[in-house]
């Protein structure tokens, strides 16, 4: 199991996140987040973690110029698109992409998915009007489609307590947290971090 720990804004948080088992860390470019940060302490974390770890860079509805500006700093590995990003869109950066789908009561998951071609995979989020992510809410599990063929990361209220009920239900791909092992908005708890990975990956 993938564990990716999203929202983090400093070194200690991302080397504590490593040092749990982490794959994957999120670096959230999103002015309206409270874990929001720019590409100079973005390349400053990126430095400090193994090249072998996935740095995922997050936009919600960018501009190109944005994102560009971004990638110019931060030597990321995917892009995370949040918003309601076309395929097209995300594209052209010419970089591998996951697409977070909101998870909307009446969504059709693999028409989303076939929406979006080339994405490497799929984010599958808890929808909240006017949020676009970090809500801390689950969704209901069972309509993670199992016969997409598609890459699933599961989001949404995952907790170190319900992450192995969740990937249990869902069989995804990898799992993805962010306020479940927060301390404070924008600040992980180390020993959240470090059970959640434990949870997650069986050990
Ligand atoms: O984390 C945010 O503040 C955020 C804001 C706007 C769009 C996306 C955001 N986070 C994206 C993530 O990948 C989160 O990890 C995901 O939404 C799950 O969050 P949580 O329910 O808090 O674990």
């Amino acid at each position: 199991m993938q564990v990716k720990i999203c929202g983090i804004t400093n070194i200690e948080d991302a080397t504590a996140a490593v040092a749990a088992g982490a794959d994957a860390l999120g670096l959230v470019f999103y002015s309206a987040s409270p874990r929001c940060i720019d590409g100079s302490r973005a390349a400053a974390i990126a430095a400090a973690v193994s090249p072998f770890v996935t740095l995922t860079g997050l936009f919600v509805n960018a501009t190109a110029a944005e994102i560009e500006q971004v990638l110019a700093e931060v030597p990321l590995n995917l892009l995370q698109f949040h918003g309601d990003e076309s395929a097209e869109y995300c594209e052209q950066f010419r970089r591998p992409y996951i697409k977070a789908l909101r998870m909307k009561d009446g969504l059709d998951v693999l028409a989303a998915m076939a929406a979006h071609p080339k994405a490497r995979g799929f984010l599958l989020d808890a929808y909240r009007p006017g949020v676009p992510g970090g809500t801390g809410e689950t969704f209901d599990w069972q309509r993670v489609p199992q016969d997409s063929g598609r890459e699933v990361i599961l989001a949404g209220g995952l907790t170190p307590d319900n992450v192995a009920a969740a990937i249990a239900a869902a069989r995804p791909q990898a799992v993805d947290v962010s306020g479940g092992v927060e301390a404070t908005p924008g600040r992980k708890d180390h020993n959240k971090v470090r059970e959640f990975v434990q949870a997650a990956k069986g050990r």
